[in-house]
């Protein structure tokens, strides 16, 4: 078995077939007010391979001019749409934080899409910890320790997994190498959604 760093937990099979079905549902609204774009890396201006949108108070967005979380949709210019019901459950059943969610990143991977090795850290406050839960084909997801170079543990993530990075594991670099195509039925067109929840600002 994977011994996984500490304040790192994989829930394998949180969400049954059901409940990952509504969540799917859940997202392709979010997706007609929030339209999936397409993130850069700042400066270089290269594209990432996962097309990306958010709900939520806040959403996560990359573009040329750095990594933030904003308002507003940046090709839109609209308000991200609320949170869905079922996710901020979700968090409340597996956080153990009692302020809710504010920001939902809604992570579209296509079958060779990937996302390197990275620490989630533009939150102005790490007490809470990040909830993803992962839809559609298996991936091959990398975790590691507080620093670039330390080690790390490779593990599977299906479909209805939740992975939580808390406390120690807060700011663990983490990572997804690759998509296994065609391992899931849930997404009509294959591929890999992850959807990432998070609180941004400091408790007042
Ligand atoms: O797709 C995943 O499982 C991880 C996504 C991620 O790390 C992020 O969006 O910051
Ligand atoms: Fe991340």
């Amino acid at each position: 078995m994977n011994v996984l760093p500490k304040g790192v937990r994989h829930i394998p099979g949180h969400l049954g077939r059901r409940e990952q079905e509504d969540l799917v549902e859940d997202v392709r609204s979010v997706v007609r007010a929030a339209p999936l774009f397409q993130p850069v890396m700042p400066r270089s201006g290269k594209p990432l391979s996962v097309k990306m949108t958010n709900c939520g108070e806040l959403g996560w967005v990359a573009d040329r001019s750095g990594y933030r979380y904003q308002a507003r949709h940046p090709d839109s210019g609209e308000v991200w749409p609320p949170i869905p019901e079922r996710l901020l459950k979700l968090w409340k059943e597996v956080s153990g934080h009692d302020a809710p969610p504010e920001a939902c990143l809604v992570n579209f991977y296509s079958e060779t899409a990937k996302m390197g090795l990275h620490q989630d850290r533009d939150e102005e406050d790490f007490t809470a910890p990040v909830v993803s839960v992962s839809l559609g084909d298996d991936c091959l997801f990398r975790v590691g320790e507080r620093d670039r170079d330390g080690r790390t543990t490779s593990i599977k993530l299906r479909s209805g997994d939740v992975v939580i990075l808390g406390g120690e594991g807060r700011l663990s670099f983490h990572g997804v190498d690759r998509i296994y195509p065609s391992t899931s039925t849930l997404l009509k067109n294959g591929g890999r959604i992850n959807l990432t929840l998070r609180r941004v600002t400091k408790p007042a």
